[in-house]
């Protein structure tokens, strides 16, 4: 059996939680943020805890609220949910997960995190069974706005939500699955969850890239071929950039963050694959001709990736909804400016909110653009993910089985000769 994680594990997943539910930082960049010094294990089991809790925060409340008469200050709160966090959901063996969770709180708490994760060691299997998990852990807003969209399949969309995605790798051209890869029905490879990118044979020489399977179906719906003069719009970290270069297209990577470009052309570099790169706000730039095609993957509330980034389903709340549809709106329209007459445009969204997706079926009649319908042909090894509007959507219990998928929207226009 492996050893529990010890102290400074807690310590940085409390940071991690601190930062995420207080301050609202996205996690990833709360994890940046994490001392330097920090083991690497260390720094993986603290994020494995950190994720566990947000992604079950309404259950351990939930399982916590009979043993509390009061609301314990933030760090007090945190020390105890890592703490049944651990006792309910990740095996540590109790004299660890408690004695840990008691040093970590602050010391007027010490005796209340003692007494109530005693409680949860022996009662709280039980009650946490007893729980509608799948409700308590999503967001009341998001469970009703998805019930709305996607009536009763909304349940198994917050099961998907329940554990860790697995690392999902788009190909480069002829390359060679790594030992352990599944190759998905759309030419992605799976990996199992918590796999390192970084370790695996061929990442160095830029064999492959990080990309959700569904992530990479815009771009491949998008159908670059050779010479075609495309933007990528809203590029970085430049997964779909790399696809389109892949195919051969002249890309232009159009993006507004200035550490997210580097990033982007770190990435371009590693997988040897040639783009234009320009930092500009997408909405202000104009290229120097009219092009041929367009990706247009707008910046959104992102809620189609819980499962690989948990605290999202927190830091979000329903008015940054239509917020994201207003800057999707403007971004729509100056993409469409762009296009030569007859030029195709793809709009992508990682969001399973329907005004950051087919809601803006109507915004682009009134632009003049024209919707070109896709149909299940055009997604052979996913008929299921076109919708009968002709438009892609996918969710996150989609491939159930096999690990799930993003949710994605996208739909194809065309500029009118
Ligand atoms: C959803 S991510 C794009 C992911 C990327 N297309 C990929 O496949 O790797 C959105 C990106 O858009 C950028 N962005 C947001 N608003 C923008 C704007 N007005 N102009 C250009 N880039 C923008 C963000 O900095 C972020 O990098």
């Amino acid at each position: 059996m492996t050893p529990p994680p010890g102290l400074p594990t807690r310590r940085a997943a409390r940071d991690l939680i601190a930062a995420t539910l207080d301050d609202r930082r996205p996690l990833e960049e709360a994890l940046d943020a994490l001392p330097g010094r920090l083991d690497p294990r260390d720094r993986a089991a603290a994020h494995r805890i950190a994720a566990m809790v947000l992604r079950r925060l309404g259950s351990i409340d939930e399982v916590l609220a009979p043993f509390l008469r009061k609301e314990p200050p933030p760090p007090a709160r945190h020390a105890l949910r890592i703490g049944a966090a651990e006792l309910l959901l990740l095996d540590t063996p109790p004299h660890a997960a408690v004695a840990t969770a008691v040093t970590l709180a602050p010391k007027a708490f010490a005796g209340l995190v003692n007494a109530v994760l005693r409680k949860v060691a022996t009662e709280g299997p039980a009650a946490l069974e007893g729980l509608d998990a799948a409700r308590l852990d999503t967001p009341a807003w998001l469970w009703s706005a998805w019930h709305a969209a996607y009536g009763p399949a909304v349940r198994a969309m917050a099961e998907a939500h329940r554990g860790p995605a697995p690392l999902d790798l788009t190909p480069a051209l002829g390359a060679e699955p790594p030992s352990g890869a599944e190759t998905l029905p759309t030419g992605t490879w799976r990996m199992a969850p918590g796999t390192r990118v970084t370790d695996l044979p061929g990442f160095a020489e830029g064999r492959f890239w990080v990309q959700d399977a569904a992530a990479a179906l815009p771009a491949i719906l998008l159908a670059p071929r050779p010479g075609e003069r495309i933007a990528d719009l809203c590029a970085a970290p430049g997964g779909k950039t790399a696809q389109i270069a892949a195919a051969g297209a002249e890309v232009t990577a159009v993006e507004r963050d200035a550490g997210r470009l580097t990033r982007l052309a770190e990435n371009l570099a590693r997988l040897r694959l040639p783009a234009t790169l320009v930092q500009a706000d997408a909405a202000a730039w104009a290229p120097p001709e009219p092009l041929d095609a367009i990706l247009l993957d707008a910046p959104c509330t992102a809620t189609g990736t819980i499962r690989r980034h948990p605290d999202v389903a927190h830091a979000k709340r329903a008015r940054d909804v239509p917020a994201a549809a207003q800057a999707q709106a403007r971004l729509l329209a100056a993409a469409a400016r762009m296009l030569k007459p007859g030029g195709r445009l793809v709009f992508a969204t990682c969001s399973l909110q329907p005004e950051e997706g087919e809601a803006h079926l109507a915004r682009a009649a009134a632009l003049g653009l024209e919707h070109q319908p896709w149909t299940a042909a055009d997604l052979p090894g996913l008929p299921e993910g076109i919708t009968p509007a002709g438009c892609l959507r996918t969710r996150p219990d989609f491939w159930a089985g096999r690990g799930g998928m993003d949710g994605f929207f996208a739909m194809r226009l065309r500029r009118p000769t």
